[in-house]
C-alpha cells in the first residue's frame, strides 16, 4: 500500500514539476517576444541594481540607463554588449585553465585573491576580520604583488564593480556624479589614472585594482571604516597599444590626454569630491611620474591630498636608511657621510632623493652649503645611464641630482656610465633600485659592490610587483656576502645563510607609512600634509625598530605588526600637526582639546578611532 502511495505520489510530483517547467518554457516566450517593447518596473537605483541579480546587467547598461539610474561612475566607461561580456567570462574562464597547465603560482594566487574578493562583496565585516588575522599570508595577495596580476587581468576578474570610475567622456558631469555614491561620508580616497601601475606600466582604468588593494590596507592597518573609503580611477585614456586594441577593453579605447585637457579633467574631479566630502583625503597613486610632481604641486596647498609613490615612498625609503647606518653599528648622523646609487629617477626615485638630500641637509647644520653639500652623496642612474649635466633635454626634477662633469671624470666617470661602471669607481654603502627594472641588479653588479667601502652595504630593490625586484635577496646575499642589509618592495622569504644564520629580507614598502599618514591627517583635522607630518611618519618608521633588531638586519617591521605601527605613524603625524598649528580637529575632539593632550594621549586616541571589524547590533527603521 505504501509502496503504491508513494508510487502516486511521485508521479504527482513529476505531472507538477512537467506543468511548471511548461509554464516556465511559455512564460519565457512571453517575455521574448515582448522584449524591447514592455520596460521593467524596478524600484531601486544606484547600487542596489548593480548588487540585484535580477537586474543587474553590468557593464551592458546604455549610457541613457547609467543616468536614469543613478549609475554614471559606479561602472567603467565602456559600454558592452551581453555577447562581448560572455566572450570576456569564456576567455577569463579559459586562461585560468590555460595558466592552471603551466605552473601552480599565479593561478593559485589569483584565486585566492578571488576567493577573498567574493566574500568582500558578500561581507565586509568577515572579509576584514580575515585580512586582519592573516595579513601576513593576504597581504601580498590583496596588495603586490597579486595586486599587480589583478590589474593586468581585470577585463577578466571584472565581476561586481567597486569604487567610482570618472572618465574623460565624464567632462562637466562629475559634480553631479559625485553623488552616485552612496556613503554620506568618506573620509580617504585613492585614486589613480592607471598610467603607470606598479611596474607595470600604463594599464588604463584595469588601474582600480591599485587602488582597491590600497584601501584594503587603509581598512585593515589604519581602521579606516570600509563604508567611508572609495577607490578612484580616472580614465582619460591608455597609451598601452594592446589595450587600445582589445575588444574586451573595459575602458576608453583612445590615447591619454595630455596637456590642458588631462589637467581639466583632474581639476574637475578634485573640485567635485571636495564640494561633496570637504573632509576627505586623497592619496594619489601610481600616476606617470610627468604628471605626479605636477599635480602634487598644483593641489598640495589647497586640498588635503598626497602623492603616495613620492612622499610614501620617500618616507619608507629614509626609515630604510637610517636603519642600515644603525646597522653598521654607527650613529644615525653618520647618514650625511653615506654614497649612496639610486638606480631610477622617475616619481619614486626623485621622491626619495629629494627627502633623503633633505635629511642629510639637516643633520649638516640645515643651511643651504650643507644642502649643496648633501648633493655630492648620490649618484644617479636612469635608463640612460649616469645622469650628469651634460645630458641633453634632462627633466627638471633630475636635475639636482646631475653629477658636475669634471667631478664624474675625476671619478673615472661620464654622462651615461653603466650601473656596473658607477658601482666599480664610486663603491657606494647603499644600491637602492626604484627602476621598475626586474633583475637589474646582476650578477656583475652585486660583484661590483662587493668593492663597497662600508662595513655593512645596503641593497634595496624596491621596485614592484616580485618579478620587477631589481634582484633577489638570494642573489644578493650569495654574490655580495652574508653582511649586507637587504630590502625589497614586494615580499620575499629569508635566506637561510646555513650554521642557523638568516639573511633578512625586509620589506620596503611604502604600506608601512601612507596608512598612518592618511589617519593622522583625518585625526588631527589638518588642512593640509605637509613636508613635516611627513618627515614625523618617516622618523618614527625609522625608530620603530629596537637596535638589536636592526644589528640583525631587521630594519622595517613584519607586516604582523602593521597595525601597532600604523598607530604610532598615525600618533606622529597627530602631533606634528597640531605642533605646526594645522590641526583643527575631528569630531568632537576640537582643536583645542587636541592641543591639551600628551603625547600617550594622542596614541590613545588614535587607538580609540580605529575601526575594528565587529558586527554590529542592527535595527531597522523606517528611512
Ligand atoms: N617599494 C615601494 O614602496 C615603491 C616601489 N615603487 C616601484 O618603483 C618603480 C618605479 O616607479 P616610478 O619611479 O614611479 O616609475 P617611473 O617609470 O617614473 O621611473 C622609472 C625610472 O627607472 C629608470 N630606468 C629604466 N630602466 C632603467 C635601467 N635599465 N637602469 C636604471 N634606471 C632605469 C627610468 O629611466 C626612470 O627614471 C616601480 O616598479 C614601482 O613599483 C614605487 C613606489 C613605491
Ligand atoms: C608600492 C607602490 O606604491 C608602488 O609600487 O607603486
Ligand atoms: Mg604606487
Amino acid at each position: 500500500m505504501s509502496v503504491f502511495c508513494n508510487q502516486i505520489r511521485a508521479s504527482s510530483a513529476l505531472v507538477r514539476r512537467l506543468k511548471h517547467a511548461l509554464f516556465l518554457t511559455q512564460t519565457a516566450r512571453s517575455f521574448t517576444t515582448m522584449e524591447g517593447h514592455r520596460p521593467t518596473i524596478v524600484h531601486k537605483r544606484s547600487l542596489d541594481i548593480l548588487h540585484d541579480p535580477w537586474f543587474n546587467k553590468g557593464t551592458a547598461f546604455s549610457m541613457t540607463e547609467r543616468d536614469r539610474l543613478d549609475l554614471r561612475g559606479l561602472l567603467p566607461p565602456n559600454i558592452m554588449s551581453s555577447d562581448q561580456q560572455i566572450e570576456r567570462f569564456m576567455f577569463d574562464l579559459k586562461r585560468l585553465e590555460e595558466q592552471a597547465k603551466d605552473g601552480p603560482s599565479d593561478p593559485n594566487a589569483l584565486a585566492k585573491w578571488r576567493i577573498l574578493n567574493r566574500l568582500h562583496d558578500r561581507n565586509e565585516t568577515m572579509y576584514y576580520k580575515v585580512l586582519i588575522a592573516h595579513i601576513e599570508e593576504y597581504a601580498p595577495i590583496v596588495y603586490t604583488p597579486t595586486v599587480g596580476l589583478v590589474c593586468q587581468n581585470y577585463s577578466g576578474l571584472f565581476r561586481r564593480p567597486r569604487g567610482m570610475y570618472f572618465s574623460a567622456a565624464d567632462r562637466g558631469e562629475m559634480m553631479s556624479m559625485v553623488y552616485n555614491w552612496p556613503a554620506e561620508q568618506v573620509d580617504m580616497i585613492v585614486v589613480t589614472d592607471g598610467s603607470r601601475i606598479l611596474g607595470l606600466g600604463d594599464l588604463g582604468v584595469q588601474g582600480i585594482g591599485i587602488a582597491i588593494g590600497k584601501l584594503d590596507l587603509y581598512v585593515a592597518a589604519a581602521g579606516i571604516n570600509p563604508q567611508r573609503v572609495l577607490p578612484v580611477m580616472i580614465d582619460v585614456g591608455t597609451n598601452n597599444d594592446k589595450l587600445l586594441n582589445d575588444p574586451l577593453y573595459l575602458g576608453l579605447q583612445q590615447d591619454r590626454l595630455d596637456g590642458d585637457e588631462y589637467i581639466a579633467v583632474i581639476d574637475e574631479f578634485m573640485e567635485a569630491v571636495f564640494t561633496r566630502w570637504p573632509h576627505v583625503i586623497v592619496q594619489f597613486e601610481d600616476f606617470q611620474s610627468k604628471w605626479a610632481f605636477k599635480l602634487l604641486q598644483r593641489y598640495r596647498n589647497t586640498y588635503r591630498m598626497f602623492n603616495d609613490d613620492v612622499q610614501g615612498t620617500a618616507g619608507v625609503a629614509i626609515a630604510g636608511l637610517l636603519g642600515a647606518v644603525r646597522a653598521q653599528g654607527r650613529p644615525m648622523i653618520d647618514f650625511p657621510k653615506q654614497k649612496i646609487v639610486v638606480a631610477g629617477a622617475g616619481s619614486a626615485g626623485i621622491g626619495v632623493l629629494n627627502a633623503a638630500r633633505k635629511t642629510m641637509a639637516r643633520m649638516l647644520g640645515n643651511n643651504e652649503i650643507a644642502f649643496e653639500s648633501a648633493r655630492s652623496q648620490f649618484w644617479v642612474v636612469d635608463a640612460k645611464g649616469l645622469i650628469t649635466e651634460d645630458r641633453d633635454n634632462i627633466d627638471a626634477e633630475a636635475q639636482p641630482f646631475a653629477r658636475k662633469v669634471k667631478e664624474a671624470n675625476r671619478q673615472g666617470l661620464r654622462e651615461g656610465s653603466s650601473l656596473i661602471e658607477v658601482v666599480q669607481q664610486v663603491k657606494p654603502d647603499v644600491l637602492l633600485g626604484l627602476s621598475a627594472v626586474g633583475g637589474l641588479f646582476s650578477k656583475e653588479v652585486l660583484e661590483a659592490l662587493k668593492g663597497s667601502t662600508s662595513t655593512r652595504p645596503a641593497i634595496f630593490a624596491m621596485s614592484n610587483p616580485t618579478t620587477n625586484a631589481e634582484c633577489t635577496p638570494e642573489d644578493a646575499f650569495s654574490v655580495v656576502g652574508d653582511n649586507i642589509i637587504f630590502a625589497s618592495g614586494s615580499p620575499f622569504t629569508d635566506v637561510d645563510l646555513g650554521n642557523g644564520h638568516i639573511g633578512h629580507s625586509n620589506q620596503g614598502n611604502n604600506m608601512y607609512l601612507f596608512p598612518g599618514i592618511g589617519l593622522g591627517t583625518l585625526l588631527s583635522g589638518s588642512r593640509m600634509i605637509s613636508d613635516g607630518m611627513l618627515q614625523a611618519a618617516a622618523e618614527c618608521l625609522a625608530a620603530y625598530m629596537t637596535e638589536d633588531e636592526v644589528v640583525e638586519g631587521i630594519i622595517y617591521p613584519p607586516i604582523s605588526r602593521i597595525r601597532d605601527i600604523t598607530k604610532e605613524v598615525a600618533a606622529a603625524v597627530v602631533q606634528e600637526a597640531i605642533e605646526e598649528d594645522l590641526a583643527e580637529g575631528y569630531r568632537e575632539m576640537d582643536a583645542r582639546e587636541l592641543r591639551r593632550l600628551d603625547e600617550e594621549e594622542i596614541k590613545e586616541y588614535v587607538k580609540n578611532n580605529m575601526w575594528t571589524p565587529e558586527y554590529p547590533t542592527l535595527v531597522y527603521k523606517k528611512a
